[in-house]
């Protein structure tokens, strides 16, 4: 059917998308996987749940790259310089990377959705606990080794600073493509609520570690169609590839519940 074709076309046909990742990774058919749809009166608000801090301030962004899936931006990360901390968390997390999800012309590709509706785009910052694990890939594999911050993304106006992000995806249209990107403060992507969702959950792409404490922000950025137009100037192929394929679309749709609890800042 259409919606199948359209859940298919997530990840495009070509590089196999979510449809199939349970037979290279049996944990997609888990029982805490991301994303999921968030119900905001199904939520629990939970008293005990503080604010989340994001100390930035000292962070060290390297470059950014178009891994074939996204476009990455990543951070040294040698020592506590730029961490969240609060919130659902009982250590300080390391800023890793942040990467973005978006559609195609004309739809949307969040992915987390509420109430049954998506965004335009979503913007993941990957933290890991440094405290617990020696390095990122051990922790990535640990149940309470990641904590990931998503913010949606709504078209409307032009958001002054995502140009700087924009810009510079013309210099990484193939996969495998990297530039320098220094001193970029990502403090500058927030919304002005820190008020958040969180639920235990799993990267949303393959391997689809169950490792993360998902920290969702309630308050959209507003960002304009022609600026996430720019993403979808991005290709899932490589330079050398005869084939042009377009990087759009590149959501996984929300996985069941079972079962868990979804709690509410306030
Ligand atoms: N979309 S996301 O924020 O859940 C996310 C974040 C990070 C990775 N990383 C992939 C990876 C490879 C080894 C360990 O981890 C994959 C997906
Ligand atoms: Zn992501």
């Amino acid at each position: 059917t259409l919606s199948e074709l359209s859940i298919r076309n997530t990840f495009c046909l070509v590089c196999q998308g979510p449809p199939v990742w349970h037979k290279n990774y049996p944990v997609a058919q888990g029982n805490r996987q991301s994303p999921i749809d968030i119900i905001p009166h199904q939520t629990s608000h939970d008293p005990g749940l503080g604010p989340i801090t994001l100390n930035y301030d000292q962070c060290t962004s390297i470059n950014i790259t178009n891994n074939g899936h996204s476009v990455v931006v990543e951070f040294e990360d040698p020592d506590d310089r730029s961490v969240i901390l609060g919130g659902p968390l009982d250590n300080p997390y390391r800023l890793k990377q942040f990467h973005f999800h978006w559609g195609g012309k004309g739809c949307h590709g969040s992915e987390h959705t509420v109430s049954g509706n998506s965004y335009a785009s979503e913007l993941h910052l990957v933290h890991w606990n440094a405290v617990k694990y020696k390095t990122f890939g051990e922790a990535a594999t640990a149940p309470d080794g990641l904590a990931v911050l998503g913010i949606f993304l709504e078209t409307g106006d032009d958001h002054r600073w995502l140009h700087m992000i924009t810009d510079a995806l013309y210099m990484v249209k193939f996969k495998g493509s990297v530039t320098d990107f220094k001193a970029f403060n990502p403090k500058c992507l927030l919304p002005s609520s820190l008020h958040y969702w969180t639920y235990l959950g799993s990267l949303t792409t393959p391997p689809l570690h169950e490792s993360v404490i998902w920290i969702v922000l309630k308050e959209p950025i507003i960002v304009s169609e022609k600026q996430v137009h720019v993403f979808r100037m991005l290709l899932f192929t490589g330079e050398e590839e005869d084939e042009r394929i377009r990087m759009e679309n590149n959501f996984r749709p929300p996985q069941p519940l079972k079962g868990r609890k979804v709690r509410s800042s306030n």
